[in-house]
């Protein structure tokens, strides 16, 4: 039975169903049976098609040919190919045909401005029954604005809904302007673009503009804004990617050698060859973040890394490192990347349960990731990427570390994620469970592509005795054949040339990328992403202050670590009372003081710093991928900074209450004790903190921070100026030691000048000077107190102006 319907009807709930949009007149077509056949020609066609206007289809279009669940569709009549021709993202499909899934949307014709638009609507794979093209008459709608978003308004205005997580849920309003025309504000998290370029919040509507909103793309045309693609399958090409690095001797290597493939939308691709392959830099090369010394990879034709910002929301990417916080449980981490990466408005709660499912770890929610098995771990980090519902993702080694069952299973689940329309690439050293792929890129040494086609078809073309997958591993051993490393490249060049030579390699290179013509291409390297400074910031101090609380033995001991000093400072100093002047005046006491308050100095030198050191370089996988989503760098620092100056304030109070208790205190002019006390400790575990979050972006792993802390720390105590006298240059190199200002601030407050005698006279010879001199780095004046203090607080702003800096310099894109 064929039911033909006009324009939003909807129609059965159950049934699959063709649509077919010429220039907005809509013919829906329910599948129920075996075969259709699609054309003008009514003698032979099962669906009817007008007879007025609907040129572009051929007399004999298609067949379309039930398989499995889903039909797929051949250009033609079966015998030869239509005029012309069924495209799926500019390229013709080939004579296999193509299978149809939910969403998959083909254009007929070749001219872009005179297609017919084929979508195919399976209602037993989407919640609700959406029209797939929708289209607004803007000229019609001058009084009203159009909202666009994933939960417009509709009582206020008219409105598209554009159904996405990466949607906002008021993403932007088209407005009627008085020249006739229309504007566009955006008001979303993640971006509208119009002809590639990002709105900064207004943009004047021209004919034939693109406006890309998430993965939604639309075109404004004679006055109609209408939905042209839901973005929901991406195809990947790439084409020719060659990547030359110097290694440490200056010799040039090649570890991309010329690689050209083809990745279809909903394909599940698996790279695959020996260790140093190159198979994570291919993987890489293909998302973006590793740069070509030439060739390119294209996203439904765009140039990707001119417009990554186009695509940033629809990339999921899970590194091997886990990208998730051990000391949170699995339901927070999703919540805390639900808050970061989806707009504002998003009901996080809803998605993160959604995704708990999806990822089938509802039991676990919550378990903290630490106590987690490696493979539910890996789960976790890819829940945490399907949060944005990407249409392209890419994971590195999944399966590494796997059992067996768990290394099927995470096959499963990525075959279930690739059914649903998504383009799913995986590097992967386990060959158990490659039947569940539809392409395999075999890698060889050198980073020459050896093969690319189905996991069958490679025990053909590496001639393996039998089409049976227990000999995969043995084309590992055949791809390395040879006894010295010229053998070796013999051999894999040997497979790459038969490869470039043989019928899979037209499938490799089948179409490749074409330059965006209808679009202008600006850079996007290094553009700004969008997002709120202040959530950021409020959500990211709230995860790091929630982390920081749950580690206990560390909290305890960066507060204790003061007052034990302080407890050590007086049973070393008992009686003596260092920071109050004895009677008669004894140099000996002042330079007891002047060491009692470096000590001091040093002990809040060394917390401040050892506290921090770490807590960049121990989440550099995750910082690195949340700043490839959105994640600001202000916001990030700012996070470390906010919750460690809260600790260094209750460090602050600890230690007042120990000094109070341990040593008798003095009475600056200047102000109280107690409050000069704090000010300076705390100024000088904050600039201490700042240099410690200075270190962690200097360093490349944890070990390596904490080996360079006593390197940090010895020119503190030299150049303190309070154990050698210094004069020259290490004058000036003390400038530059937090210990300098910090004990110049103590020895003001405490007037240590105060406490040196006079040179002793004795008539009738020279005076004799005292062992230490008055010194007008401890002049108790304000001018000299608040230039310590200034220089404290000017230190911690360079050394985080430094971290910065150094931080963005990572930016991959
Ligand atoms: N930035 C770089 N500079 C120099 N050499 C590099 C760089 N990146 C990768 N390589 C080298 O390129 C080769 C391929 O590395 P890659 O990590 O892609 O291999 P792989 O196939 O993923 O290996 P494995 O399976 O062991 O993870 C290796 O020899 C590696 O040392």
């Amino acid at each position: 039975m064929i039911e033909t319907l006009h324009n939003a009807t909807l129609i059965s709930q159950a049934q699959p169903f063709i649509e077919l949009d010429n220039h907005g007149e809509v013919l829906r077509f329910q599948l129920q049976e075996a075969r259709y056949f699609l054309g003008r020609d009514r003698t032979w066609s099962d669906l009817e098609i007008p007879e007025q206007g609907w040129d572009v289809l051929s007399r004999r279009q298609a067949v379309l040919q039930r398989e499995g669940d889903h039909y797929r569709i051949y250009d033609g009549d079966g015998h030869s190919t239509s005029r012309n021709g069924i495209f799926i993202r500019h390229t013709q499909i080939s004579e296999q045909g193509y299978v149809l899934k939910h969403g998959t949307q083909l254009e007929i014709g070749q001219d872009a401005s005179n297609q017919i638009k084929l979508t195919y609507i399976d209602p037993a794979s989407s919640p609700t029954v959406t029209p797939s093209n929708l289209r607004l008459d803007l000229k019609r709608l001058r009084e009203t604005p159009v909202e666009l978003g994933r939960e417009p308004d509709a009582t206020r205005y008219a409105s598209m809904t554009l159904e996405s997580p990466v949607v906002s849920r008021r993403h932007a309003t088209v407005y009627a302007t008085p020249d006739g025309g229309f504007t566009l504000q955006d008001h979303s998290t993640n971006g509208t673009f119009v002809n590639g370029q990002r709105v900064e919040r207004f943009a004047k509507l021209h004919e034939s503009d693109r406006i890309r909103i998430g993965p939604f793309t639309l075109v404004y045309q004679h006055g109609i804004l209408e939905l042209a693609d839901r973005g929901n399958q991406i195809r990947l090409d790439a084409a020719h990617l060659v990547r030359k690095v110097t290694d440490k001797l200056n010799t040039e290597r090649v570890i991309l050698d010329d690689v050209s493939l083809s990745i279809e939308p909903g394909q599940l691709v698996a790279l695959v060859g020996g260790s140093g392959a190159g198979k994570s830099t291919l993987m890489k090369t293909l998302l973006g973040i590793e740069p070509t010394t030439s060739g390119k990879v294209y996203l439904n034709g765009d140039d990707l890394r001119q417009h990554f910002d186009l695509y940033r929301s629809q990339l999921g990417y899970v590194p091997q490192d886990d990208i998730v916080h051990c000391d949170l449980t699995v339901e927070e981490v999703l919540l805390y990347a639900c808050k970061l990466r989806l707009p504002a408005d998003t009901n996080a709660k809803q998605i993160v349960q959604k995704t708990l499912e999806q990822i089938k770890l509802h039991h676990v929610k919550h378990t903290f990731i630490r106590d987690l098995s490696g493979g539910q771990r890996k789960r976790v980090s890819i829940g945490v990427e399907l949060l944005a519902d990407p249409k392209l993702f890419f994971l590195d080694e999944p399966t590494s570390g796997l059992d067996p069952g768990l290394d099927k299973e995470m096959m499963n689940l990525l075959r279930e994620l690739a059914d649903q329309g998504r383009t799913v690439i995986l590097v992967t050293h386990a060959t158990a469970n490659l039947e569940a792929c539809d392409r395999i890129a075999f890698m060889g040494r050198g980073g020459k592509l050896c093969y690319f086609g189905s996991p069958q078809g490679a025990l053909d073309f590496f001639e393996m005795p039998e089409a049976d997958l227990k000999y995969f591993a043995d084309i590992y051993i055949k791809l390395d054949q040879g006894k010295t490393k010229q053998d070796v490249h013999a051999t894999v060049q040997h497979w790459a040339t038969k490869f470039h030579q043989s019928q899979s390699h037209h499938l490799a290179l089948n179409p490749v990328g074409r330059e965006s013509s209808n679009r202008s291409a600006p850079s996007n390297m290094g553009s700004q992403r969008r997002y709120s400074p202040v959530q950021q910031l409020r959500l990211l101090s709230q995860r790091y202050g929630q982390l920081v609380m749950r580690d206990r033995m560390s909290l305890g001991l960066a507060l204790l670590t003061g007052p034990i000093g302080i407890a050590l400072i007086y049973l070393a100093v008992q009686t003596r009372d260092p920071l109050i002047p004895v009677t008669p005046q004894d140099a000996m006491h002042a330079s007891l003081s002047l060491r009692t308050l470096l000590v001091i100095s040093c002990i809040a030198i060394w917390v401040g710093i050892s506290c921090s050191a770490q807590e960049i370089v121990k989440e550099a996988p995750i910082y690195a991928r949340e700043r490839l989503v959105n994640l600001g760098l202000l916001p990030y620092l700012g996070s470390k900074v906010l919750i460690r100056s809260g600790i260094a304030a209750v460090q602050t109070l600890l230690l007042i209450a120990a000094i109070l208790l341990s040593l008798h205190s003095p009475a600056p002019d200047l102000l109280p004790w107690v409050f000069g006390l704090g000010m300076t400790n705390f100024l000088t575990l904050f600039s201490s903190l700042c240099l410690g979050l200075l270190l962690s972006t200097v360093v490349k792993t944890e070990n390596q921070a904490n080996n360079a802390l006593p390197l940090i720390m010895i020119p503190q105590l030299i150049f303190s100026g309070i154990l050698f006298e210094l004069q020259g240059l290490p004058t000036q190199l003390s400038w530059l030691m937090v210990s300098r200002w910090s004990v110049g601030a103590y020895g003001a407050l405490v007037d240590v000048n105060q406490m040196i005698p006079e040179a002793i006279q004795i008539p009738g010879r020279a005076p004799i000077a005292q062992p230490l001199q008055v010194n007008a780095v401890y002049d108790a004046t304000w001018q000299n107190l608040g230039l310590n203090w200034a220089m404290l607080g000017a230190s911690a702003i360079a050394y985080l102006a430094i971290a910065l800096y150094l931080q963005k310099r990572k930016d991959v894109i």
